[in-house]
C-alpha cells in the first residue's frame, strides 16, 4: 500500500469520492446514482437517535451488499468468540490474574482464525456488554472480510502493522495507533510485517466517544483533529469465491460473493471507521502533589445512561513527566466498583517491575485489592521525598476500565476444569498480595488452538 491520505476530525460528517462525480449531489437516493452505482445506508444508531448521536454512511457502490449466497455457520474458529457471557460458558474470580504473552502461532493463521475471547460480560443480543479479544497472526486475509454484528471492534496492534481494507477506505495502523472499526463495517487485515498480536476491546449496544473534558477546558487528552477517517478506495475486480465472514451472536458466519466488499466507490456521513496516534494524546496530570485518578487519560469513553459511568473507558499509560511532591508517585493502592483490564503495547508499566510484559494483560475485577509490586515499591520509597522531576519514558500501557464484573471465557469444559483447580492450587500457593500470575492458561490455550487447527 502507498502512503494513504486520510480526512481528520472525530465525529465529522466526512464526503469522499474515489471517482469525482459519483456522490448524488442534492439527495442521498436518486432513482438512478452517478455511474450507475448502488446507494445504501449503513446505521450506526436507530432512526431515531437524538441527532448529536445519530450516527449513519451513504456509500454509493458497484454492487449492494445483499448479493450474496446465504449465510451458514462457519466451523473452524467457532469456539474462540463470545459475546454472551455466563457462567456457564465463562467463571468469575475475584482473584489477580495476569497472562503473558500468547506465542504467535507458526501454522497459517490470519487475523479472523487467531482471533479469541479472553473476558467480558453482558450480552450482544441485549446490546449491551463487551468483550476482550486477542489476535496472534502471520498472514493476511485472502479473498475474505471481517464484520461484527454484534460491537465496535477497538483494534490495539502491539506487535505488527495493520493494514486494514475498509468499506470507506483504506487504513495503515502501526502499534502504538488504534483503529475503530464500527458494528457492521467490513474490512480486512493484511499484516506487511508478518507475525502480529494485539488486544480488541468490543462494545455491545452503544459506540466510542470522546470524554467530556470538564474543568480541563476546551483543549487536552485525545484531540478531535487527530482522529483519521479514510478516503474512498474502491476494488472493482471480479472476485469468485470471495467470502464475508460475520461475526454474530458471538458465533462466526460466512457468505460468498462473487465482489470484494470493498467496491465502495464514493461515501458521505458520520459513522466511518478511524484511526488514532496514542503519541500524540496530550495527557493532563498532578503537578504537585498526589497522584489523579487514572480517568484523566481517557483517550475514549462508550457511555452507559448512568450520569458518568462508562460502559468502558479506554485509557493509557503514555510518556510524561511525573512532578508530584511528597507523593508515593506509582498508582496507588486501590480497589474499584468498576473493573480493570490492562494491557502492555511496549515498554514498561511503572506499577510493576516484573512479570508485566509487553503483549501480556492482567485482569483485576471489581473491588479485587491491587497495586504497585514489592520491588516497585521499594524502589519508590528508596528515592524518598528529594525525587526530582522524572520523565517516564519507553512506554505505553492501557487500561479498559469498565463498570461490570468481568467474566473469563472458559476454554473447553474438560480442560477448563483441571486448569481451574491447577489455577487455585498455585494461587493458594502464591498466597500473596502481588499479582497472581496464570502463565498455565497461556499454554492450555495455545494447545487448545492447535488441537483446533489440526482439524
Ligand atoms: O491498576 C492500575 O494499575 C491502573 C491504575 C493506574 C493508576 O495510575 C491509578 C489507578 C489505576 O487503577
Ligand atoms: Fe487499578
Amino acid at each position: 500500500m502507498d502512503d494513504l491520505s486520510y480526512q481528520s476530525g472525530y465525529g465529522n460528517t466526512f464526503s469522499s469520492e474515489a471517482l469525482p462525480g459519483s456522490l448524488p449531489a442534492t439527495q442521498n437516493s436518486p432513482l438512478l446514482c452517478p455511474n450507475s452505482l448502488y446507494a445504501e445506508q449503513i446505521s450506526g444508531t436507530s432512526f431515531t437517535s437524538p441527532r448529536n448521536l445519530n450516527l449513519r454512511s451513504w456509500l454509493y457502490r458497484i454492487k449492494p451488499s445483499v448479493t450474496h449466497e446465504p449465510f451458514k455457520p462457519r466451523v473452524k474458529g467457532k469456539s474462540f468468540l463470545l459475546s454472551e457471557f455466563n457462567q456457564c460458558n465463562s467463571s468469575a474470580t475475584p482473584t489477580q490474574l495476569r497472562w503473558k504473552p500468547i506465542d504467535i502461532p507458526s501454522s497459517p493463521t490470519d487475523f479472523i482464525d487467531g482471533l479469541f475471547t479472553v473476558c467480558g460480560a453482558g450480552s450482544s443480543f441485549l446490546r449491551h456488554g463487551f468483550a476482550i479479544h486477542m489476535y496472534t497472526a502471520n498472514k493476511s486475509m485472502e479473498n475474505s472480510a471481517f464484520c461484527s454484528a454484534d460491537g465496535d471492534f477497538l483494534v490495539v496492534p502491539q506487535k505488527g502493522r495493520l493494514w486494514i481494507t475498509t468499506e470507506c477506505g483504506r487504513l495503515q495502523v502501526s502499534p502504538g495507533e488504534i483503529a475503530v472499526l464500527p458494528q457492521g463495517f467490513r474490512f480486512s487485515v493484511d499484516l506487511p510485517d508478518g507475525p502480529s498480536r494485539g488486544y480488541v476491546a468490543e462494545i455491545f449496544g452503544t459506540h466510542f466517544q470522546l470524554p467530556d473534558l470538564g474543568p480541563i477546558g476546551a483543549n487536552g487528552l485525545a484531540a478531535p483533529r487527530d482522529f483519521l477517517a479514510p478516503t474512498a478506495w474502491f476494488d472493482e475486480s471480479h472476485r469468485p469465491g470471495y467470502t464475508i465472514v460475520q461475526k454474530f451472536g458471538g458465533e462466526l458466519f460466512t457468505a460468498k460473493q462473487d465482489f470484494s466488499p470493498f467496491n465502495v466507490v464514493a461515501w458521505h456521513g458520520n459513522y466511518v471507521p478511524y484511526k488514532y496516534d496514542l503519541s500524540k494524546f496530550c495527557p493532563y496530570n498532578t503537578v504537585l502533589f498526589d497522584h489523579s485518578d487514572p480517568s484523566i487519560n481517557t483517550v475514549l469513553t462508550a457511555p452507559t445512561d448512568k450520569p458518568g459511568v462508562a460502559l468502558l473507558d479506554f485509557v493509557i499509560f503514555p510518556p510524561r513527566w511525573l512532578v508530584a511532591e511528597h507523593t508515593f508517585r506509582p498508582p496507588y493502592y486501590h480497589r474499584n466498583c468498576m473493573s480493570e483490564f490492562m494491557g502492555l503495547i511496549h515498554g514498561g508499566y511503572e506499577a510493576k517491575a516484573d512479570g508485566f510484559l509487553p503483549g501480556g494483560s492482567s485482569l483485576h475485577s471489581c473491588m479485587t485489592p491491587h497495586g504497585p509490586d514489592t520491588k516497585t515499591y521499594e524502589a519508590t520509597i528508596a528515592q524518598g521525598n528529594e525525587a526530582g522531576p522524572f520523565r517516564i519514558k519507553d512506554t505505553m500501557a492501557f487500561m479498559v476500565e469498565v463498570d461490570f464484573e468481568f467474566l473469563e471465557k472458559k476454554l473447553k469444559p474438560l480442560l477448563g476444569f483441571p486448569l481451574f483447580v491447577l489455577c487455585c492450587v498455585v494461587g493458594v500457593l502464591e498466597n500473596s498480595w502481588e499479582d497472581f500470575e496464570c502463565d498455565q492458561y497461556n499454554d492450555v490455550l495455545i494447545r487448545v488452538k492447535e488441537r483446533f487447527d489440526s482439524k
